[in-house]
């Protein structure tokens, strides 16, 4: 282990060393697990497995309304598939989520799934709930219900188990296609077409005005809730050109100053790379014309506006009863919420010290 941590880190410090280290480790085992079959193999004999079924993970309520994520050992697992007649076998059809600092390795397997190209019939759902003592629920009706580490996790797992039960067949050849044992890839066994998980990028702009932000909703939204303009990148577009088309086509305004601030996977509707930018608009150019083929509303929100909205709590509770919903901004989980967050801090932050 070399005494300094290199470019990222200049300090003589054990634990920043021991740290990179770690990281670099895992990094490099799980892309062995991914690059060969038989150390993946090998991995299954000692990890643990998250179960789906039909792309609904299972969960067990714990106190205050949270859930927690049960894991399955490779031994409970075979039990498990014993109980339903299943030869063993199956775990095989199981894909590689990720591994612990101690390299034990995580994977998602889905035994319900309805697919016609599938060999393996869908195991039933309430006798595996009743067996496993759990439920398995929509990942959108839980997802408020779980702490981020579980839902991160749980959103790689559901979108490569998805992606997976989407892409078995070649498009070419329309032979079936072969999972690697860590599910990175697909391979029509005929041609030898290579096919990779894919997610779509999508470029999230919150554009303000200097002292305002500009926040849109669709109607499919939860009433009262508004958000940063998002949208698919067109192929062929940068992410500048992506955020220049998208706020001009949604409300009809030119912007400049872009700037990147993080990204997201978000497994809704399908696997998206959210791009998350912050923009402003040409000097004078503030009159909104919502495009109403996209949006149901746009609007300018001051600073008191958004920073008592994000202090808002009980998301959902509030809004069912009541029929004048305030404004009501996206949950932390998404990566809009923190870009509002973040523009409100920069705003009070100058204001004060002014
Ligand atoms: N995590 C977060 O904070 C947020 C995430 N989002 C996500 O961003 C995504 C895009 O936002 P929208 O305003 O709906 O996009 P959008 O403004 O591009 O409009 C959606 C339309 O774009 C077309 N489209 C083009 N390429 C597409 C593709 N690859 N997949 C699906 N549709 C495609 C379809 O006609 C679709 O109806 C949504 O899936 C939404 O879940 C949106 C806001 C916040
Ligand atoms: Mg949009």
């Amino acid at each position: 282990m070399s005494l300094y941590c290199g470019a990222v880190c200049r300090r003589k410090s054990f634990w920043c060393c021991r740290l990179l280290s770690t990281y670099v480790t895992k990094t490099r085992y799980l892309f062995e697990l991914k690059e060969d079959d038989e150390a993946c193999r090998k991995a299954q004999q000692t990890g643990v497995f998250y179960l789906f079924h039909d792309l609904a993970p299972l969960l067990r309520q714990a106190s205050g309304h949270r859930y927690l994520v049960p894991r399955l050992s490779r031994a409970e697992l075979e039990g498990l598939l014993g109980k339903f007649r299943q030869d063993s076998q199956r775990i095989e059809d199981s894909v590689l989520i990720g591994c612990s600092n101690q390299h034990e390795a995580w994977f998602a397997l889905d035994l319900g799934l309805k697919s016609t190209s599938s060999i393996h019939a869908p195991l039933p759902k309430s006798e595996m709930e009743a067996e496993l003592r759990g439920s398995f629920i929509a990942l959108r009706q839980a997802v408020f219900q779980l702490n981020l580490m579980d839902s991160s996790l749980l959103f790689t797992a559901q979108a490569l188990l998805r992606w997976h039960d989407s892409h078995q067949f070649c498009s070419r050849s329309g032979q079936p296609t072969k999972k690697n044992m860590a599910g990175s890839k697909r391979v029509c066994p005929s041609n030898k077409i290579i096919y990779y998980p894919q997610m779509a990028p999508v470029v999230i702009t919150l554009v303000t005005d200097g002292a305002r932000c500009l926040l849109a909703r669709q109607s499919s939204f939860p009433k009262g809730l508004y958000s940063a303009l998002a949208g698919f990148c067109d192929i062929g577009e940068s992410v500048e050109e992506a955020v220049q088309r998208e706020v001009a086509e949604e409300v009809g305004l030119e912007v400049e100053n872009l700037r990147y601030s993080a990204s997201q996977h978000w497994p809704f509707p399908n696997s998206s790379l959210m791009i998350a930018c912050h923009a402003t608009v040409k000097p004078g150019q503030t009159e909104i014309q919502v495009n109403r083929r996209e949006l149901e509303a746009a609007a300018w929100f001051s600073l008191d506006e958004v920073a008592t909205a994000l202090k808002r709590k009980g998301f959902f509770s509030q809004q069912q009863q009541s029929d004048t919903v305030p404004l009501m901004l996206p949950p932390k989980l998404a990566i809009a919420h923190h870009m509002i967050k973040s523009w409100v801090e920069t705003q009070t932050c100058s204001s004060l010290a002014a």
